[in-house]
């Protein structure tokens, strides 16, 4: 079975998939200190609690924070006696062209967002990311990834408000009732909910202007359904996009021959 791990800069999810559904997922916070051994402690404690039975023989690795790969490379050897596959490496081929400025690193979470809204519905995509960043990543008619939009997270927004001014608290997003707050909180909400329905709204617009053509605008991340049910913002929104697009990427490598 494959484990396929997505790490962000806040959050780290591992899944695993029997090559038809994920049958686990689990997630922690991303640290760059956690060795090999710590993931698999972990990993081992909550798959005999929750009585998951996989023979993990393959492992695909997505990661934003460079620091971390190296100790999961090492539980992949150490712990599955496997090679992982990493996106963004050389050796790690992608089944859609990237057409960015020569030199660019683009985000690994991007690329498989990227990969699994063409293998789901197709080209000529806008994959919103609701992560540590909001990303837009737009996908050409053909698949490829041919840039697209980096904007504050929301919760990242809602932490630098804290923590820039000394009278405002720590709030979590929601969808205040009205637009006008009669306190504090719910005038940081206002803030930061409307104002990322307007991010949304004008960065999808003005990329479809740009292209001069219809696209579908699919979601994901932790905060994508909230905006979703609040504003009907999107085509449609998937939980587990990043995940389906690792174990996409993961079957072209098993599968394909690629020249060097
Ligand atoms: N209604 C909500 N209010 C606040 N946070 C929420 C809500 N719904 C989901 N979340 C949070 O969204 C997060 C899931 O987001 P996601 O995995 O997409 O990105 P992340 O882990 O925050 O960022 P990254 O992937 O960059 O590390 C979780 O931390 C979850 O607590
Ligand atoms: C933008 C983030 C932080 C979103 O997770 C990540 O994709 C990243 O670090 N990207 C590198 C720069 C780029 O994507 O162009
Ligand atoms: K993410």
């Amino acid at each position: 079975m494959l484990l396929a791990v997505d790490c962000g800069n806040t959050n780290t999810v591992f899944s695993i998939w029997n090559g038809t559904e994920f049958i686990a997922t689990w997630r922690t916070s991303t640290e760059t200190q956690r060795t090999a051994d710590q993931y698999y402690v972990w990993l081992s404690t909550l798959m005999s609690l929750q009585k998951v039975d996989a023979q993990i023989t393959d492992m695909i690795i997505s990661s934003t924070v460079p620091r971390v790969v190296f100790n999961l490379r090492v539980l992949a050897d150490r712990y599955f006696n496997t090679r992982p596959l990493v996106v963004g490496r050389p050796d790690c081929a992608l089944p859609i062209d990237v057409r960015v400025d020569a030199g660019t690193a683009v985000g690994p979470d991007r690329l498989v967002n990227s990969v699994a809204g063409y293998d789901l519905y197709g080209g000529d995509l806008i994959v919103v990311d609701f992560g540590t960043a909001t990303t837009f990543d737009v996908v050409d008619t053909d698949g490829a990834y041919v840039g697209g939009v980096i904007a504050p997270g929301v919760n990242l927004s809602l932490q630098a408000l804290h923590e820039a001014a000394a009278a405002l608290p720590h709030v979590d997003i929601s969808r205040p009732q009205t637009v006008v707050g009669t306190n504090t909180v719910a005038c940081m909400q206002s803030g930061i909910f409307y104002g990322y329905v307007g991010v949304i709204r004008e960065v999808c617009a003005r990329i479809k202007a740009e292209r001069a053509r219809p696209m579908k605008i699919i979601a994901t991340g932790g905060l994508a359904p909230l905006f979703q049910q609040a504003e009907e913002l999107f085509d449609d929104w998937k939980d587990e996009l990043t995940m389906h697009g690792l174990t996409v990427i993961h079957l072209y490598n098993k599968t394909e021959r690629h020249p060097e």
